[in-house]
Order: structure tokens, then C-alpha cells, then sequence
């Protein structure tokens, strides 16, 4: 049995913080803002995570008006999620994400993005696929306002 679920996120690009993209922090002049640490492509598969085993959604879960999420990491948060997900019983089929980012380049750091979301999932990193874009410089992306991600996740039912 399969079930299959899709995020989409998006955070603001602000001076003064950290770009953390898929685990791994990118050098850049400035960072998401988020009540947590703001890793889009991380909230963007713990959604899609959510909606495969129909539990809604990451502000559900972790409330941006709860303390204990201030600057949380969210690696943690989605490895939280993803315990959810084997207790219902499932197992990952695969993992396709698209990043939508005017500026910076993701190609370098894409490998390693794609290792870290594998451990993360405690999958193959043959199951995970990142993509990035441009929306050539039209709208918020384009504007290098904010950064956008999608993702699509196939859950698999363990067999008994
Ligand atoms: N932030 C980004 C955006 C895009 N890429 C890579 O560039 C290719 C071309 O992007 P277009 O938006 O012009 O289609 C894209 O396929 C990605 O490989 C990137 O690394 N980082
Ligand atoms: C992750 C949480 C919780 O810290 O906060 P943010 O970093 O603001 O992220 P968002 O994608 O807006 O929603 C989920 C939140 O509840």
C-alpha cells in the first residue's frame, strides 16, 4: 500500500542569520527568518512527511507560538516526524524536492543536502532527489525576497 503526500514552504531572506538549506548551512550575505532555524527544505519534507500518514501539518505539530521551538534545529523536528511516520508502519519510497531560489547557487551543496536528508530519513541517498531553480528573477524568489521549496514524498506500507 502507498501513500503519498506534498509540502511547499516559504521563508523570508533576511540580513543577520544563517542560510540553512537541507541540513547544511550555505555561505550567503543573509539567512531565512523563522521561528526556528527557518530550513525550508526541511519544514517543506516534514509537511509532505505529514500529509503521506494524514497528520496535517509542521505548525500543528510545532507550533511557531511555542518556546520550545525558538531557533530550533530543524533536522530535529522532521526526525521527529519521521518516527511518526515508521509507527503508522511505512517505509520511504522516494523523495523528489525542488528548491526555488533566484540566488545563491545550489548545485555545489546539492550532494550534500541530499546525504544529510538520507540520514535524516534513515534512507538510501538514491531515494532522495534535490533540485534547485531560479523563477528568473520574476516574483518573490526573483526578487531575492524569500526562498520557496516543494517536495513530494512515496511512502511505502511495511509488510507484515
Ligand atoms: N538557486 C539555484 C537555481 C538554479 N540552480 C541550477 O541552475 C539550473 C538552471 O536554473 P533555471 O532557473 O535557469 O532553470 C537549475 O536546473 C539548477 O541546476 C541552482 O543551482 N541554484
Ligand atoms: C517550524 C516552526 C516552529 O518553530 O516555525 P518556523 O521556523 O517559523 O517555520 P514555518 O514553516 O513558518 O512553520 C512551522 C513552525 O511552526
Amino acid at each position: 500500500m502507498f501513500r503519498i503526500g506534498q509540502g511547499f514552504d516559504v521563508h523570508q531572506l533576511t540580513e543577520g542569520r544563517p542560510l540553512i538549506i537541507g541540513g547544511i548551512t550555505i555561505p550567503y550575505e543573509k539567512g531565512l527568518l523563522g521561528h526556528s532555524d527557518a530550513d525550508v527544505l526541511l519544514h517543506t519534507i516534514a509537511d509532505a512527511c505529514l500529509g503521506a500518514i494524514g497528520e496535517g501539518d509542521i505548525g500543528r505539530h510545532f507550533p511557531d507560538t511555542d518556546e520550545a521551538f525558538k531557533d530550533a534545529d530543524s533536522a530535529k523536528l522532521l526526525q521527529h516526524v519521521w518516527m511518526m511516520v515508521k509507527e503508522k508502519g511505512y517505509l520511504l519510497g522516494n523523495i523528489d524536492c525542488t528548491i526555488i531560489a533566484q540566488k545563491p547557487k545550489m548545485a555545489p551543496y546539492i550532494g550534500d543536502m541530499q546525504t544529510r536528508i538520507a540520514q535524516l530519513l534513515e534512507a538510501e541517498t538514491s531515494q532522495i532527489n534535490v533540485k534547485a531553480t531560479t523563477t528568473e528573477k520574476l516574483g518573490f524568489p526573483g526578487r531575492g525576497e524569500g526562498i520557496a521549496s516543494q517536495a513530494v514524498v512515496l511512502l511505502v506500507k511495511k509488510q507484515a
